[in-house]
């Protein structure tokens, strides 16, 4: 299937080079902190890390700001409001949340991939104020009313 590069520009400020995808089919781009000292996150010590990266989206676009899993699985690194979202409007500097979810001291360093980023379509709501909702299988049913097998 084709894949449709949506053309974004980008101001690098950053000391590294753009973000790139790793493979042919990654969703996402690893960003890359761009620190002039590195910064030490204590056990559920939180610290917003700059990219020095500058972005104009296309309209009906938003980028996602997602935790890379093998910083989270090897170091307990995440990010507190995954999925972060810049919106297509935002001109100032992408910056990355981190929280430290270990019990251990972690050292960002610059230029290390410390997020990723995924850009994505998104639909807005015009509201239909209604007195009832049309029928369906599932009903109001949820939060594991299907059932775990
Ligand atoms: O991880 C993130 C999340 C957001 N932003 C920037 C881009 C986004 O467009 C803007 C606002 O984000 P959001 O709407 O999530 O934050 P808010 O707390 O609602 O702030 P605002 O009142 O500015 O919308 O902040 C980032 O750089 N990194
Ligand atoms: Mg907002």
């Amino acid at each position: 299937m084709d894949i449709q590069n949506a053309q974004v520009k980008v101001i690098n400020q950053s000391k590294h080079d753009l973000p790139n995808y790793q493979t042919i089919h990654s969703a996402g781009m690893d960003l890359r902190a761009n620190l002039e000292a590195p910064v030490t996150l204590k056990p559920l010590q939180r610290a917003l890390i700059p990219t020095g990266l500058y972005i104009a989206l296309p309209e009906g676009h938003e980028a996602q700001i997602r935790p890379r899993s093998g910083l989270a699985y090897k170091h307990g690194i995440s990010i507190v409001n995954s999925p972060g979202t810049i919106d297509a409007d935002y001109r100032g500097e992408i910056k990355v949340l981190l929280v430290n979810l270990s019990d251990q001291d972690f050292v960002v360093e610059d230029g290390e991939r410390i997020a990723q980023m995924v850009v994505a379509k998104y639909a807005r709501v015009a509201w239909q104020e209604a007195q009832a909702l049309d029928d369906t299988e599932r009903g109001a049913g949820g939060y594991g009313s299907t059932g775990t097998k």
